[in-house]
């Protein structure tokens, strides 16, 4: 397996992102992470850039062993001396040295002839080879480059003194085919190229940068610039856990590999995203949330059965705790049956139907279902009694100054009754009265509560009823993302109990969860 060399550049070009700027403390907290994730260089800054840029690199340059660490320089003497008075603590330091080689940086930024970048390029290398032997070179805006041109530039920064040549792809422009060509020419042409390390650095702007990465490595780049979470200008970076992991996953492919510990991806994704505030998208590969997250019944059915039927990579293997089967409309009863178990319940094939019915109900309604939604939906179905009446519809009327209404329909066995009633207290009172004319039976509510037992603005509302009926206590509860239907719901729990004489003596003990 040959060994890629990931060079993290979270702190230098991903930081350049818009509002993505961390404070000194910040940065060595990034830095210690990304020791600890195992990348083998940290770019750390772009010392000129301000006194801040500077005393970060300066401190991670101090304190921080083990790995390479690395500054930018343009190519000009106050850069390049600047860089080297940031990096002269480290244990391993490298100068970035860097200048634009193609026609378009060339003419409009630079306004430099072929034969001045070529004599600028090599004596930066120069420069900087002075105070360190670790230099790489960036002919920036190489994949826009004339290729004669590129491999001259190449083959000058390598004679000065160049250890490691990056050919970046600044604009996003490339496509696989297009970056793999231009390493390929550069093995093929430039002859002093087995004296220093082929580097890549692609930019995301078509959404090609891990992509274009890999063609590069395909056609023998020995270093990949990265960053976490593909932050960067603009579009952003190739992504570090996305490289890592396509180079690991299709090892079969590439027979290469890196030094990263990839069960710290996620744990570094999370710290870069909190300190700079930017989010990671939910389908992010690797890192996001739903990375590892079916909620599809078919393919979470397939999961339970084996999980490589739905999943290439082992979640733990990048640091997330475990495969997520979500509960939602698209589920299937092999996921709820799973998620019952795990929540202790033992739910019989009919007890399933039942719940999986108002499983997809709900799941219509709501757009998140949560573990206490489906504990809620089977303490409701589970042991009800084939001859308990049960709620199929109401409708209520009620205004401030008048009477209220109610109809509510309920059915049992094959019997279905509908029922109207004028009065009460208010619309629930009219509810409980009607339900009381259809079921022949009344008792008295003593406690009425209401709670909100899930998250969210769907959020499924409980209500528990104690209420009295022949000196017994009867409880009832109900849930739904309708409080009201939740109230009907537990007061017809309550007047089920009293049918069957479930109750309990009103100066005993209370029973236990409802
Ligand atoms: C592709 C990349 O990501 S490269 C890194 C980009 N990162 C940054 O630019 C962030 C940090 N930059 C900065 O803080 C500032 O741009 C500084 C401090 C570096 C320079 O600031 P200023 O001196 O005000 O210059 P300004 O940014 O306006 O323009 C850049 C100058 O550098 C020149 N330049 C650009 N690249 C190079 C290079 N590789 N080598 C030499 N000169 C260069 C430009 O031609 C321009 O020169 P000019 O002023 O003579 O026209
Ligand atoms: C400095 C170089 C490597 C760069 O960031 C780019 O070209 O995108």
């Amino acid at each position: 397996m040959r060994r890629i060399t990931i060079f993290d550049t979270t702190l230098r070009d991903g930081e350049q992102s818009p509002g993505a700027s961390m404070d000194l403390n910040e940065k060595l907290e990034v830095a210690q992470a990304l020791v600890d994730l195992g990348v083998d260089v940290i770019e750390a800054g772009f010392p000129i850039a301000s006194p801040g840029d500077f005393e970060a690199v300066r401190a991670i340059a101090g304190v921080v062993r083990g790995v390479q660490i690395c500054g930018l320089a343009r190519c000009n003497d106050k850069d390049i001396d600047r860089a080297w008075e940031a990096l002269t603590g480290a244990e391993r330091p490298r100068i970035h040295v860097f200048l634009a080689t193609s026609a378009i940086h060339r003419e409009f930024k630079l306004k430099m002839g072929k034969e001045e970048i070529i004599a600028r390029a090599a004596a930066g290398v120069r420069r900087a080879k002075k105070y360190c032997d670790n230099i790489e070179f960036s002919p920036e805006d190489a994949a826009r480059t004339e290729p004669d041109f590129l491999c001259q530039v190449v083959e000058a920064a390598i004679a000065a003194g160049a250890t490691t040549v990056n050919i970046p792809d600044t604009v996003g422009y490339a496509t696989p085919a297009h970056m793999g060509g231009v390493i390929q020419t550069l093995v093929d042409r430039v002859p002093n190229l087995d004296r220093a390390v082929v580097s890549v650095h692609c930019h995301n702007d078509l959404g090609l940068a891990v992509a274009n990465s890999l063609a590069a490595v395909e056609h023998g780049a020995g270093q990949v610039e990265c960053t976490i979470n593909g932050i960067g200008e603009r579009a952003g970076n190739c992504a570090l856990e996305e490289i890592v992991m396509a180079l690991r996953t299709r090892g079969d492919f590439y027979n290469c590999d890196t030094g990263i510990e990839t069960t710290r991806l996620a744990p570094t994704s999370r710290l870069v995203s909190g300190i700079t505030g930017m989010q990671v998208q939910r389908n992010k590969a690797i890192v996001g949330r739903n990375a590892f997250a079916h909620e599809a019944g078919i393919h979470q059915d397939g999961m339970l059965k084996q999980r490589s039927t739905y999943e290439i990579m082992r979640p733990e293997d990048v640091g997330v705790s475990k495969t997520d089967l979500v509960l939602g409309k698209h589920s299937g009863r092999a996921a709820l049956a799973d998620r019952a178990k795990a929540l202790g319940y033992h739910v019989s094939s009919e007890e399933l139907d039942r719940v999986f019915d108002d499983f997809k109900k709900l799941a219509d309604r709501k757009k998140e279902i949560f573990d206490a939604d489906i504990a809620a939906l089977i303490d409701k179905r589970i042991g009800s009694e084939d001859d308990a009446w049960s709620l199929v519809s109401y409708e209520v009327r009620a205004a401030s100054g008048q009477t209220p209404s109610s109809t509510v329909t309920l059915s049992r066995a094959d019997e279905s009754v509908s029922d109207t009633f004028f009065g009460g207290d208010g619309p629930l009172d009219a509810l409980f009265n009607a339900i009381e004319k259809i079921t022949g039976t009344s008792i008295v509510v003593r406690d009425f509560r209401v709670r909100s037992v899930t998250r969210g603005k769907d959020a499924q509302g409980e209500t528990t009823i104690e209420a009295e009926h022949g000196g017994k206590l009867y409880r009832g509860r109900g849930v739904s993302t309708d409080t009201v239907e939740a109230s009907v719901l537990a007061f017809l729990a309550a007047v089920n109990r009293v049918a069957v004489g479930s109750g309990q003596p009103l100066d005993g003990e209370r029973p236990g969860a409802i």
